[in-house]
């Protein structure tokens, strides 16, 4: 399914698969969310929860996910196809900001489910979506809820209170973020070095392009999910192997990443970044590139983006790129 550009692909995790709702998930959804275990944690749902409002809300995320406002999936068991939960996340584009919530059915509770979808879902909006941070909100007695977000990597960072429908009050909540680099535990490309980092880090030579067409618009590269700081916009390029010109490395990364031939010779070297990130210090030479064979394609399940010098501001670039930007914006224009 591709909405707004965006193919959303059932999300698989473990035994479980995260679908977008259907209209004919009523019955079942209905079944397990009219129970007050569950309702009494949701702050927009009433008790009893009338099935006509449930067709209501989910006619209105159905139009909501063509237009990409808002992804909400049921989460089904693989192996009997039985509706266990729900998860949806609400895209906020002006402040790049996505709303997240999910629910689990009773006879499903205490089995890692929530924690598994949460962090299925993340991951994919973060490394898919244009949104940078993930925002969640919990009842304060809902204990198994924080101890998922923080199993999942989001940050407590403040409290209040919100309305619960069901419970005709206002209960203190507390507020969870999600950051790209909290999600790769492990593969962090942190954008702040540590503290007191004694130790001189490994140079990491990587080397990338600036293809330029010709209506003045070059080529950006999304980092996959998968990868650290997926989600990020890079350009098109890679690791320098042992033995390796850095133009015959450029040449051979354009051909695996994007199916795009280059001559060595059509390289003109541009400038180059030289940053510290929190584990190694990359050396990354940026040429520039007007001419090559074939059109770019992407082989890594990576988005790529043609990007006008006047658009290049709304790219969240990697943090060794930032410095590039000024000097291509004069460059296009
Ligand atoms: N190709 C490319 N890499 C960049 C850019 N800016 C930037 O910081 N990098 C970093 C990200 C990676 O740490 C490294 C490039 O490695 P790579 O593309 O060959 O390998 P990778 O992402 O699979 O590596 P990894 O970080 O997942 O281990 O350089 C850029 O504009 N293009």
């Amino acid at each position: 399914m591709t909405i707004n550009n965006v193919s959303v692909p059932p999300l698989t995790v473990d035994h479980y698969t995260l679908r977008i709702i259907q209209a004919e998930d009523i019955h079942s959804i209905h079944s397990l969310i009219n129970d007050w275990n569950v309702v009494r944690m949701l702050s927009e749902v009433p008790f009893p929860y009338p099935k006509p409002l449930l067709e209501k809300w989910i006619d209105s995320v159905s139009n909501e996910t063509e237009t990409g406002q808002s992804y909400h999936f049921s989460i089904l068991d693989n192996t009997t196809q039985q509706i266990v939960g729900c998860i949806g996340l609400r895209v906020d584009s002006k402040d790049q900001l996505g709303k997240i919530g999910y629910w689990i059915a009773h006879k499903y509770w205490g089995q890692q489910i929530a924690s598994k979808a949460l962090q299925r879902l993340s991951t994919w909006a973060l490394a898919n979506l244009n949104i940078n941070y993930i925002h969640a909100t919990a009842a304060d007695d809902n204990l198994a809820s924080i101890a998922v977000l923080k199993k999942c990597g989001y940050q407590s960072f403040g409290q209040g209170k919100e309305k619960f429908l069901a419970r005709a009050a206002e209960q203190p909540v507390s507020y969870f973020l999600l950051q790209r680099e909290d999600i790769c535990p492990g593969k962090k490309t942190s954008l702040v070095p540590p503290p007191n980092a004694s130790t001189p880090k490994k140079i990491l030579l990587v080397v990338a392009a600036a293809l330029i067409d010709i209506d003045g618009r070059l080529l950006l590269a999304r980092r996959p999910e998968g990868k650290s700081m997926a989600g990020m916009w890079e350009f098109p390029g890679g690791k320098i192997e042992p033995g390796e010109t850095p133009e015959a490395a450029l040449a051979r990364e354009l051909k695996e990443e994007i199916n795009v031939d280059v001559s060595q010779s059509c390289l003109a070297p541009f400038t180059f970044a030289s940053h510290e990130y929190a584990d190694f210090h990359l050396l990354m030479p940026l040429y520039v590139c007007h001419k090559w064979k074939n059109l770019p394609e992407p082989k890594e399940n990576q988005q790529l983006a043609w990007v006008s010098a006047d658009e290049l501001d709304n790219y969240l670039v990697m943090e060794a790129d930032k410095p590039f930007i000024p000097l291509l914006k004069d460059l296009l224009f």
